[in-house]
């Protein structure tokens, strides 16, 4: 076992769906994967392993937050060898035309965590998707007739803002949403060379200040899923 994870080596499998909450974990092992056993629950984040549509998959719980993600992240890759690494999360939009309960793919993630100042002093790293597994999700949502919007968004360290307005900042320059994790992920995907992908439901919305209820969330929440394991398996 690694620090955080209690699974023995072998029992994790190369593809890895992440989300936030480890409940969600339990509610995607239930629901789409066949045989799933579960491989973890040191501190709650629960983490299982199954087949879908044949192939071995694994989901495992992040927490919230980068501190939180990174430590799973990194023991998934460096202890278990995991290859395949996308996060299923909820986001909240930043432009109006990234509706509630629509799909964002994330091409790019800024951050104002400090993780990679602390790597690259004042020079900056962009933290960006895996382009194969960008572009196998963006077609499966398209063949699906989900909507799933690519492009830019914010890995935040922080889910409550003193300033309500601070998000028009990004906003005015294209990015398409907020979550807290996904920088984390790229950075980590790029410093040990697997691919990595972040696919988001919006789950509330910062211009309209609308939210999805929880049985809303559910039913679009299937949508990113099976946008994630379809891009993971076509690229295996
Ligand atoms: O739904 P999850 O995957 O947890 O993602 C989002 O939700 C949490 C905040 O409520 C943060 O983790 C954020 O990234
Ligand atoms: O981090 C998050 C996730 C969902 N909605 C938000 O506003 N922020």
């Amino acid at each position: 076992m690694s620090v955080h994870i209690s699974a023995k080596k072998g029992d994790i499998a190369p593809t890895v769906l992440l989300p936030g909450d480890p409940l969600r974990a339990q509610y995607i092992a239930e629901h789409f994967l066949e045989g799933a056993q579960q491989h973890n629950t040191v501190r709650g984040m629960l983490g299982f392993t199954g087949t879908y549509q044949g192939q071995r998959v694994s989901v495992q719980g992040t927490g919230m937050g980068i501190p939180s993600a990174m430590i799973y992240i990194s023991e998934l890759i460096e202890f278990y060898g995991c290859q395949t690494l996308i996060r299923v999360g909820s986001c909240g939009s930043y432009q109006p035309q990234v509706k509630i309960r629509d799909l964002v793919l994330a091409q790019a993630a800024c951050t104002d965590s400090n993780i990679n100042n602390l790597r690259f002093g004042p020079a900056n790293f962009a933290p960006i998707a895996d382009f194969d597994l960008l572009l196998r999700a963006y077609r499966a949502a398209q063949e699906s007739g989900f909507t799933a919007h690519v492009g830019n968004i914010l890995s935040s360290d922080t889910f409550y803002t003193d300033d309500p307005a601070e998000y028009q900042r990004w906003a005015r320059f294209g990015v398409l949403a907020v979550e807290m994790e996904a920088a984390g992920l790229y950075t980590l995907a790029a410093k040990h060379g697997v691919r990595a992908l972040g696919v988001m439901t919006v789950s509330d919305h910062l211009v309209t200040k609308e939210e999805t209820t929880a049985e809303e969330r559910q039913t679009s929440f299937g949508q990113m899923v099976e946008v994630a394991l379809a891009a993971a398996l076509a690229a295996d």
